[in-house]
């Protein structure tokens, strides 16, 4: 075999021993969940049986292969045991076995196929949202149980309220507390199919209180999840803002209580290089520090650069609120925003903060002149 080619075979076998999911793994799973969604097309998979056939197998040597490398790759690091229990390690391990497992067994090829729309699990362990919706589950999992009681309650007691008042009149749909069930259910969550109907006066009356009920238990759910997912970006922009503020040697200086007081204030801005931020002339309404990265400012005559640590957009909230001179990226820079009705509060709180950039402005001030 040729250098290269092994080099490139070592690289994509390094890639794919990786926990994450490579491109060509996403392109695998695309083309395979196809393929058997092709094979339960009649007319499709007889014309082009050979092809879909050939794209599932493919598919399916790649998941085997991969997981056979990430095998390998965690028993030389020690992890196996870590690898095998996690999720990831499962759903490789499903998606390399189930669809074999079935072919052994003997069970009808189109039949045992199926199995393979569990390759899209592969994509779950990389989705960075599903983490989070994890972990809102997690954390809001107390009212979600509550609303869920409350809506087996519901379900329940209205079951057998139209039970009582409908087996007389529909005892083919209402005969029993299961099959009255089916029609709170379709109810309570909005679904409302309507091949099953209570048509007693008083069943109908439950019936709407039922389907109002629906209406806030769903509310529920949506507001408690909703809640969660704000509270969890917020607690994530917060811990990357605490971060960056604490590298800032500015605030180093500050005690813990009074950096987490300026991380509420700020937000964090990733901007790439050659990106304007401050244009001379314009309003200014709020102040930068730089986290990483480094600026340009454009003076008449002279360029001045800013690198970590230091600040910038303060003189015109200090001064006459126009910006004096235009401020761009050099490189990739990770800036904190302090906006103005924030840089007064600062200024109030922290004295020995205020002191220094208005020291720093009127040195800068002077030296423009
Ligand atoms: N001589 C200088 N050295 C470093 N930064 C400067 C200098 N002059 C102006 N700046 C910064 O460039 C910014 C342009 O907008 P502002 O006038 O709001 O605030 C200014 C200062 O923060």
């Amino acid at each position: 075999m040729s250098k290269p080619l092994i080099s490139a075979l070592a690289q994509f076998a390094a890639a794919t021993a990786g926990r994450n999911m490579t491109r060509a793994a996403y392109v695998a799973v695309a083309v395979g969940v196809l393929a058997m969604v092709l094979l339960t097309v009649n007319p499709a998979y007889e014309t082009a049986h050979r092809w879909v056939d050939a794209l599932l197998w493919t598919c399916l040597v790649y998941f085997v292969y991969e997981w056979v490398v990430r095998l390998r790759h965690m028993t030389r690091q020690g992890r196996l045991a870590l690898y095998m229990s996690s999720s990831a390690g499962l759903v490789d391990a499903v998606g390399a076995l189930a669809v074999p497992a079935a072919l052994i067994l003997g069970i009808e090829p189109r039949t045992a196929w199926l199995l393979s729309v569990l390759w899209v699990l592969k994509v779950v362990p990389g989705i960075p949202g599903l983490r989070q919706l994890r972990r809102v589950l997690v954390l809001e999992s107390g009212p979600l149980v509550s609303v869920l009681v409350i809506f087996l309650m519901v379900v329940f007691l209205a079951s057998v309220a139209e039970y009582f008042l409908e087996r007389d009149v529909q005892p083919q749909t209402f005969g029993s507390v299961p099959a009255a069930l089916w029609w709170a259910v379709a109810t309570l969550t909005t679904t409302g199919y309507g091949d099953v109907v209570p048509v007693t006066p008083l069943g109908r009356m439950v019936a709407a209180l039922v389907m109002i009920s629906g209406l806030g238990v769903f509310g529920l759910w949506t507001g408690i999840l909703a809640t969660g997912f704000a509270a969890e970006t917020r607690r994530d922009n917060f811990l990357k803002t605490w971060e960056s503020v604490s590298k800032v040697p500015f605030f180093a200086a500050l005690g813990p209580a009074a950096i987490a007081d300026v991380t509420h204030m700020l937000r964090t801005m990733e901007l790439p290089a050659r990106t304007m931020i401050i244009r001379k002339g314009a309003q200014g309404d709020c102040m930068y520090f730089i986290a990483a990265g480094e600026v340009e400012v454009d003076l008449p005559g002279k360029k001045v650069r800013l690198g970590d640590g230091a600040f910038f957009g303060e003189m015109a909230l200090l001064g006459n609120n126009l910006r004096g001179a235009n401020v761009s990226t050099t490189k990739v820079s990770r800036l904190l925003v302090l906006d103005l009705v924030d840089f007064r509060v600062l200024m109030a709180r922290h004295p020995d903060l205020a002191e220094t950039i208005d020291a720093e402005a009127k040195r800068r001030a002077l030296e423009n002149k």
